[in-house]
């Protein structure tokens, strides 16, 4: 047998070649599984599986150049091609194969097998290029070894491979450096144990000697794999700095799709991922139920209308981090809209629990809010839902539960309350009723019944309050005891209001051109146009329009809107005084109205509120003293008094025994369309001698 010898730095070098090519294989099994499904995967997957097929192949030579016989030796370049496309092709599979999801036991198991075999077979091939004659001989146990060796170091480096996936980015360098140096080893005593197994006969030439020489092979072989495995490893380096840069960008874009931008919290499409998946969790068995809380703050609009667009923002953010801070760590807390938070709470699997979260939220608005100069208080409604109970589907609950916080709203705000079934028929009505208010300003739905008040004593007609209708196109006659609110609400009740006003004075200048008596009309302001600033210029612009002197106006102010902030609304009643419109206070009794801001308001009517002449008789009770006092205070402040709602004739009777100035109420007339007024007016006016004018 022919003697081989080693070279031990060529040995060490092609240890170095295996271990620089491992670690250029892991870098681009991180870089690969990064990328996803991206469409660069397959060039990155070609471009690494060259790399390191090269890398292995490379060691290769590099090894057989530390080995020498005593004969001179060459290899056929077919052969050694072959074997390079070995290299390769075992090399793409088996960056494919770590790099594409989740690695199972069995299929690394499988997939080492087939790559060690792979590699031996590189080897073989290899060797095969050497052509010697006679062939060389193997000693089968060391061969099956070395095929062993390939195929435990692949099942190691695939494992490795697919645990340094996951390794934090800090100490990952230093992993994968163990990790190749480990590979190198295997791949290179797989090479050597190869080595081993080879018996060169004493009569052996080699009948590629003549073919690529050895050591130029293994030179320029060595030298471009260093080459390529440099240039691989900075493109793979500059390609993760880039890919870095575009995940923080991307993390960014994705934050601020899902993130409100004033408070920081989760917008509706972070909530909506949540709640789906809180259902998925549920309807998968590993989840519970859960209850969504509808926050709609009471009062927002003002704080915004009055301090500005600031200060309101400052409140949101001030709100968010007091929910946040009676919230349990797993709730979620999102803005839904501007003023509307939602709560989601998981594991709420009683009413009981729900409630215990409701009275957290109440509590944060406990202390008031600090605004420029003054502490405000702000108060919640809030509308609670429960999967699966009220909904099992994500735009059911987050509807249920703002039909239940609508229901707290109507039913004096801060507080909650729980969905019921018959809250949404109310609030489909609502919502319908909210969205058709635009069209009914413009499509003439709108149309006004006139009540007469009359004077206590002669009954003869004093004036008349424009009381408004609206003809729904699909509900019909709507009340505005129902639909006044809730343009206050929306704020369509400027709109609507301007409309009443111009409507009545458009009537008067018809029954004026048409020769009808003059007769003062009383106007409904609510508090929301009374807030108005441009209020006294658009009434007064439209009286000037159908020159409708402003005395012949009465504009009814309610008690209670009229001391919600005395101050304000007090400026503005001097406004329209001071421009010749009348003014009353309507409902009177109902608020809680201060002696002098009531002296200061020097209002020209007083209207008791229909609720103390209900009640009204002949014999000495509350109603009676309550009616007498007012009509006395009224008296005092030179005010008349109307008494509303006078349905019988017995209630009459006392008011004129309390020397009430002014009735209004069905027992005398209803209110009435225009026509039907008219009527009702001629026919007071031929009665008598002289017609009651004002
Ligand atoms: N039980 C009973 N009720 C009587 C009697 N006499 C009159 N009424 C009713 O009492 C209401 C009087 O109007 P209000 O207190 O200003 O209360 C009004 C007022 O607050 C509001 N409203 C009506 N029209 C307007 C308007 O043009 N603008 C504004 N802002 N509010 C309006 O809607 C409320 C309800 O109006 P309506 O349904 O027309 O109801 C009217 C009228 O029909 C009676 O003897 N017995």
């Amino acid at each position: 047998m022919l003697q081989g010898s080693y070279s031990y730095p060529l040995v060490f070098a092609s240890l170095f070649i295996a271990t620089i090519a491992s670690y250029t294989t892991l870098d681009l099994v991180g870089r690969i599984s990064a990328l996803g499904k991206s469409a660069y995967r397959v060039y990155w997957l070609i471009g690494g599986a060259i790399a390191m097929g090269l890398g292995i192949w490379s060691m290769h030579f590099v090894g057989m150049l530390s080995f020498s016989l005593p004969i001179p030796l060459g290899y056929d370049p077919t052969i050694t091609f072959y074997s390079l496309l070995i290299a390769c092709g075992v090399s793409y599979f088996a960056l494919d194969l770590v790099t594409r999801g989740q690695l199972s036991f069995a299929r690394m198991t499988v997939s080492g097998v087939l790559m060690g075999l792979g590699i031996a077979s590189m080897h073989y091939t290899g060797m095969a290029a050497l052509r010697m004659q006679p062939e060389i001989d193997y000693t089968v146990t060391i061969l099956i070894a070395s095929v062993l060796i390939a195929i435990v170091a692949s099942i190691a480096a695939l494992w490795l491979a697919n645990a340094l996936r996951t390794t934090q980015p800090g100490l990952l360098w230093l992993h994968r450096l163990g990790a190749a140096l480990l590979m190198g080893l295997a791949i290179t005593g797989m090479h050597y144990t190869g080595m081993a197994a080879a018996k060169f006969p004493t009569d052996s030439i080699c009948r590629a000697a003549n073919g690529i020489s050895t050591n130029w092979l293994a030179l320029s072989v060595g030298g471009t794999t260093l080459s390529i495995l440099a240039i691989t490893m900075v493109l793979s380096v500059l390609d993760a700095r880039l890919q870095l840069r575009t995940n923080v960008f991307v993390k960014r874009l994705q934050h601020q799709a899902t993130h409100d931008g004033l408070t920081g919290l989760p917008n509706r499409v972070l909530l909506a991922e949540r709640i789906d998946s809180a259902i998925a969790r549920h309807n998968s068995q590993s989840g519970t139920p859960f209850a969504v809380f509808f926050i709609d703050l009471d009062g927002f609009k003002t704080i915004n209308d009055s301090f500005g667009h600031n200060i309101g923002d400052a409140v949101l953010k001030d709100l968010a981090q007091r929910l946040q801070a009676v919230m349990r760590k797993d709730d979620m807390l999102a803005r839904f809209g501007g003023d509307e938070f939602i709560v989601l709470a998981e594991g709420v699997t009683d009413d009981t629990a729900a409630v215990r979260i409701a009275e957290k939220l109440l509590s944060s608005f406990k202390t008031g809010f600090k605004l420029p100069g003054i502490e405000m208080g702000l108060s919640p409604s809030i509308g609670i839902a429960i999967f699966p109970r009220d909904g099992d589907n994500i735009d059911t609950l987050l509807s249920h539960a703002d039909a239940a916080m609508y229901q707290v709203k109507t039913s004096g705000r801060n507080n909650y309350r729980f969905f019921e079934v018959e809250m949404n028929v109310a609030t489909l009505r609502l919502v319908t009723i909210q969205q058709g208010l635009q069209a009914a300003v413009r499509e003439n739905q709108l149309f006004l019944h006139y009540q007469p008040k009359f004077n206590c004593i002669d009954n003869s007609i004093q004036g008349a309050e424009a009381l408004l209708r609206w003809q729904h196109p699909e509900l019909g006659l709507i009340s505005p005891a129902e639909f006044i609110p809730i343009a206050e609400k929306s704020g369509q009740i400027i709109s609507v209001g301007q409309w009443v006003i111009e409507q009545v004075c458009r009537e008067l200048s018809e029954w004026r051109a048409a020769g009808h008596a003059m007769i003062r009309i009383a106007i409904n302001l609510s508090l929301v146009q009374l807030r108005s600033p441009s209020l006294v210029q658009d009434i007064l612009t439209i009286t000037g329009r159908y020159g409708v002197p402003p005395e012949m106006l009465m504009l009814e102010i309610t008690e209670s809107a009229a001391m919600e902030n005395a101050e304000e609304t007090r400026s503005t009643v001097d406004k329209l005084k001071s421009v010749g419109f009348m003014l009353a206070i309507d409902d009177f009794g109902t608020g809680y109205s201060s002696l002098s801001h009531l002296q200061d308001f020097g209002v020209h009517q007083m209207k008791v509120d229909r609720a103390f002449i209900k009640t009204l008789t002949r014999e000495e009770g509350r109603s009676r003293s309550i009616v007498s006092a007012i009509i006395g205070l009224a008296h005092a402040l030179e005010m008349e008094v109307v008494a509303e709602g006078v349905e019988t004739r017995a209630q009459l009777d006392v008011l004129q025994e309390l020397r009430c100035d002014q009735t209004q109420g069905f027992l005398l007339a209803r209110p009435m369309p225009k026509e039907e007024f008219l009527q009702l007016l001629e026919a007071a006016r031929h009665a008598s001698a002289q017609p009651e004018q004002v």
